[in-house]
């Protein structure tokens, strides 16, 4: 395979990309009549198995970051749900309150008299979406508590977890018949044809299974709750910031997952018709990690290419080249080679893939994240453009509208306290700004203005004090609870979602403002499509404030802007959430000097937006430029409050600045 060459397939245009999945669709429909045999077929269906699998785990880990190293887990619940509920294991003596579940062929009876049992054979496609279910519900169970946990810890609890079900499986023998396996798994059957053993029917099953979780997983990547798991996935902090429950949104993810694997464990154990708890151990859960590294984090296509290419080597190329390599054995006389047993060296071979990717291919076969878009000539020498009337338009009367609507949008901090162990970070802080004006926070490194920031953001909890916006008290408030209530704020060091592009950047910050949930997404409904449209109509108006400066970049991954582009993102990317309070740390922050005026020129302008301004700025020429008002702070205190002119002229503020810090005139 060429370096890039399924890389280009993804960048193929939408109407030769359909035609090659027609293509491909036909194909393998028609693949069980090209007469390959049974086992093929039996290895097809295992290949659907797996990328439903895949599919699954790459909405907790490629989407949204969960490193969940016990996915078979939730494939054992779906297996066992379905197997259990189908199948001789469980067999309560017979009564008339059966006689319900026995009228839509739930159970039938076994026996007569005294001695009747019931037997349960509830139908596989009843159970399919059940199981589902189960395992999502499973998935919620086991997140709400754990997924506070992030990286490492979330990897080791999720372990844990993985480990836990096949042991329960194992010594609950009443429940799943230990490690004998349950016994008599019915199969499914279709107009009183059962499926048996014949592994056409099942390939069937697993492609359609695959098709449905390829659909829902495309639908929503793209869409608000796509981007949302991605938003907490580069940056927790950013995506809160932004108006995302991130708790909710990795709940979600992990639900999502759970039930994509319960719904293959059902489907799995119906064709195999028997389950076991070893079909559930941790190196099925790594091989899937494997497969969803394999395609590319994060890559919808990428998983299933991942999931298909492990699973025939596993089942189909490994034993071949044992063969092989077993006849060279014996031809060589060598009794090493000639007992080689290739395919139980799988787990060492999956290891040996992992690192060769992480050294050479990181992104995986089908990279998730985009390719740096070129830039024309004409493009990269434009003369920068200013301003943008729609997005002004659009931008004012969502801050009349508020207005008229609310109290004014007037910030009110009062005596804050922040303490971090033994250092004071603010001591007694308080500052107005009223609505509509602009108060600049001024002072030397490390004298709490970020720390205030991060107060009235939620990102901090004070040890006392109160901040009023718009007659709401914030403190106590979930940053995502903050932003709804009209507080966008950006971040001194950039905090920018840097694997996706300008544009995604820019939608993310109108999370709060969109409605779609998951179903209306994955049904494509009218309202969800508009939604999207008129989002995306927005954000190029927004972009448009900076001129010609980001609209040629929209499908730029943000990593590869300037320093000075991705401070423009993040402004947008807050002014996108329609905020009353603009919160803007350091906005020109590395900037040069015509660059940092041109912002301060376009800061200005939200004022005419009806937008509050606060901003920590250190080059004292923005400030004067822009600032009703400065407040001064030093180590933690306030140091000095007044109009710009006279805070220059302040001892106290030249001996805090001069003597220790520095002054950006
Ligand atoms: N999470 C934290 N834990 C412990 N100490 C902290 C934390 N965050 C900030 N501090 C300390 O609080 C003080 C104020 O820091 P803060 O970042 O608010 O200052 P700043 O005025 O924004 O400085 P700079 O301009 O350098 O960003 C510093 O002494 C800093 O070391």
């Amino acid at each position: 395979m060429k370096r890039l060459g399924l890389r280009r397939l993804a960048d193929l245009p939408p109407r030769a990309r359909q035609a090659l999945f027609a293509a491909l669709l036909i194909v393998l429909l028609a693949f069980p009549f090209l007469d390959t045999g049974q086992a093929n077929i039996d290895i097809a269906a295992n290949c659907c198995a797996y990328a439903a699998l895949a599919l699954g785990l790459n909405i907790v880990v490629g989407f949204t970051g969960l490193l969940d190293l016990g996915y078979a887990a939730f494939f054992a619940i779906g297996a066992y749900a379905y197997g259990i509920l189908n199948s001789y294991q469980l067999h309560p003596p017979w009564s008339a309150a059966w006689q319900q579940l026995a009228a839509i062929g739930f159970v039938t009876k076994l026996g007569v008299g005294a001695a009747a049992t019931v037997h349960f054979i509830v139908p596989f496609w009843v159970m399919l979406p059940v199981s589902a279910v189960i395992a999502a519900g499973f998935g919620v169970a086991f997140g709400a508590p754990t997924l506070r946990l992030k990286g490492d810890y979330l990897a080791i609890v999720t372990l844990g977890f993985g480990e836990i079900v096949p042991i329960v499986a194992r010594n609950w023998t009443w429940l799943t018949n230990g490690a004998e396996g349950l016994n008599g798994v019915g199969p499914p059957s279709v107009l009183g044809h059962s499926f048996g053993i014949d592994s056409t029917p099942y390939y069937y099953v697993g492609l359609a299974l695959v098709l449905f979780l390829l659909f829902v997983s495309l639908r929503l990547k793209p869409s608000r709750i796509g981007r949302a798991w991605m938003a907490v996935r580069e940056d927790e902090i950013a995506a809160s910031a932004m108006g995302i429950h991130t708790t909710r949104l990795k709940l979600l993810a992990f639900a999502m997952g759970a039930g994509f694997a319960g719904m293959t464990g059902t489907f799995y154990i119906a064709k195999l018709q028997t389950a076991t708890p070893d079909m559930f151990d941790l190196p099925v859960s790594i091989m899937v990690l494997v497969m969803i590294v394999l395609g590319g984090l994060g890559s919808v296509w990428g998983a299933i290419i991942g999931a298909v290419l492990l699973q025939l080597l596993q089942a189909w190329f490994l034993p071949e080249l044992s063969v092989v390599v077993q006849s060279l054995g014996t031809a060589l006389r060598s009794p090493f080679l000639s007992n080689l047993q290739l395919t139980s060296a799988s787990e060492l071979i999956f290891g040996i893939i992992l690192v060769t990717m992480m050294l050479y291919r990181r992104d995986g076969l089908v990279p998730a994240t985009r390719n740096e878009v070129k830039l024309s000539f004409a493009q990269q020498d434009a003369a920068v453009s200013r301003g943008s009337a729609p997005a002004v338009a659009r931008l004012s009367a969502a801050a009349a509208k508020a207005a008229i609507a609310g109290p004014p949008a007037a910030l009110a901090v009062r005596d804050l306290t922040v303490r971090f162990g033994g250092l004071v970070a603010l001591k007694s802080v308080s500052l107005d700004v009223p609505a509509g004006g602009v108060v600049a926070v001024i002072g030397p490194n490390g004298s709490g203005k970020s720390t205030l920031f991060n107060s009235i953001t939620g990102l901090v909890t004070p040890s006392g004090g109160s901040v009023e916006f718009a007659g709401q008290e914030l403190l106590g408030r979930r940053p995502d609870q903050i932003l709804r209530y009209g507080v966008a704020r950006t971040f001194q060091n950039i905090r920018l979602f840097p694997n996706l592009t300008v544009m995604e950047n820019v939608l993310i910050g109108q999370h709060s403002h969109l409605a779609a949930g998951p179903a209306s997404i994955v049904l494509g409904l009218p309202h969800v499509r508009a939604e999207e449209r008129e989002a995306r109509e927005f954000v190029l108006e927004l972009l448009g404030l900076f001129g010609n400066r980001l609209i040629p970049r929209i499908d730029q991954g943000v990593a590869q802007l300037s320093y000075a582009n991705r401070r423009r993102v993040e402004i947008a990317r807050a002014l996108a959430a329609r905020p009353r309070l603009l919160m803007l740390d350091e906005p020109t922050a590395g900037m040069n000097p015509a660059e940092s005026l041109e912002l301060a020129e376009q800061i200005a302008g939200f004022r005419k937006l009806g937008l509050t301004v606060l901003l920590v700025e250190h080059k004292l020429d923005v400030v004067t430029r822009l600032a009703d008002n400065v407040v001064v702070l030093d180590y933690g205190e306030k140091l000095a409050e007044g109009p710009a002119d006279e805070v220059r002229r302040n001892e106290a503020v030249i001996e805090a600045y001069i003597g220790r810090g520095t002054v950006h005139a």
